[in-house]
């Protein structure tokens, strides 16, 4: 008996045995014909890839999980070790390859493969090496998953989801970026904690670049439906300007923080895309900021520049951008991030 690389048995004559034991059983009762086969792919089985792998394993999202990597061992024993862990999790089909072939037909296919900093390296500065690597990764991925939703992880991630749309030929609603969701997940973990409430009663966004020139909507923030400006006025509770900058400020440091600390990030931005593939698998039809084509909304008309804002997922990517309320000053700051992102394209010449 050998194994394929996907890890099913197969016996001397190349038999699967897995259909030959359960024959009786598959002829009795063959699969509806209807049952939608949920698939999901991972591009990239490096820190974020795998703790994204691991946390869509845990909500039994798919029906099948694909790893793809350009280093065959680390793949394997990656597959390996999350296999081993079936008889703990929701039952899903666990396969992994170099080869893109293996990624056909998925729903959503998350790349987070590529180039990442090393400590107080910006995002912005990896951006050479990993447009190279998109030009290897996309096409195949459009090629064998025409219909798929694309969702970019790899940094830096507003260009390299323009890059990816670019690449694709899809249409612009079905290529996001994970963008400020986890920049929001921050940005709401500290607001919480001094307010010492639950961080999921706490709405609040970052949009713009994820990096260095995000802007914080702090005009829009609520807590439990009360919003958390006015609420400190009327508790008579001082706040600076620069209190809220400096909370602001701990977000954007965040990751560089994690990073000279740990040497990357990881758990924090697998729950983040996990959380996004569970809307889009599910059709849960949330919002969520993330990378989307931003031009036309926010006085953003500069040329074609993904950039986060507050948009609503569903199964067929982008179903829409919100008009969330933002003062002058915030929407000044979006326009400065966007033509940020849009000045580093343009350098490009793509
Ligand atoms: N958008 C976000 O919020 C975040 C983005 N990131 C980004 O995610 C990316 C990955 O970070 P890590 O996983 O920590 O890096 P890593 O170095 O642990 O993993 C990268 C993986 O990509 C693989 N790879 C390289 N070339 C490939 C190719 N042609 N095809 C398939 N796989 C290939 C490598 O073999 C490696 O396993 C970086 O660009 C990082 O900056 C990281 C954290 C948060
Ligand atoms: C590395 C990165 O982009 C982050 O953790 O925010």
């Amino acid at each position: 008996m050998h194994k394929s690389i996907s890890g099913s048995s197969l016996g001397p004559d190349g038999l699967d045995l897995t259909q030959s034991f359960f024959k009786s059983i598959l002829n009795a009762a063959p699969p509806s014909p209807t049952k939608r086969h949920n698939k999901i792919s991972v591009i990239g089985a490096g820190n974020v890839g795998m703790a994204i792998a691991q946390t869509i394993l845990t909500q039994d999202l798919v029906d099948e999980l694909v790893l793809v990597d350009a280093i065959p061992d680390k793949l394997r024993g990656e597959m390996l070790d999350l296999q081993h862990a079936a008889a703990f999790l929701p039952r899903t089909k666990i396969q992994a390859s170099t080869d893109y072939s293996v990624t056909m037909g998925s729903d959503l296919c998350i790349v987070t493969a590529g180039a990442r900093q090393i400590n107080d390296e910006s995002r912005l500065n990896l951006l050479h090496r990993n447009v190279n690597l998109f030009k290897k990764i996309i096409p195949p991925l459009a090629r064998y998953s025409p219909h798929c939703v694309l969702l970019i992880v790899s940094n830096p991630v507003d260009v390299l989801t323009y890059i990816a749309w670019k690449l694709s030929g899809f249409p612009s609603n079905r290529v996001i970026g994970s963008g400020t969701n986890l920049d929001s997940s921050r940005f709401r973990f500290l607001i919480a904690d001094h307010l010492d409430v639950n961080a999921q009663d706490v709405q609040a966004y970052i949009v713009g670049e994820h990096g260095d020139s995000s802007v914080a909507l702090w005009s829009s923030i609520s807590v439990g439906g009360v919003p958390v400006l006015s609420f400190l006025e009327k508790q008579q509770i001082a706040y600076e300007k620069e209190m809220l900058e400096n909370i602001h400020k701990e977000v954007i440091n965040g990751a560089y923080e994690v990073i000279s600390l740990k040497g990357y990030t990881s758990w924090a931005i697998g729950y983040s895309v996990a959380n996004l593939a569970r809307t889009i698998m599910r059709n849960q039809r949330k919002i969520h900021p993330v990378s989307v084509l931003a031009k036309g909304f926010y006085g953003i008309d500069g040329g074609e520049v993904f950039i986060s804002l507050p948009a609503q997922l569903g199964r067929g990517g982008v179903l829409g951008v919100t008009n969330i309320h933002m003062t002058e000053e915030e929407m000044k700051r979006l326009k400065d991030s966007a033509t940020t992102i849009l000045e580093l394209q343009n350098q490009l010449g793509i």
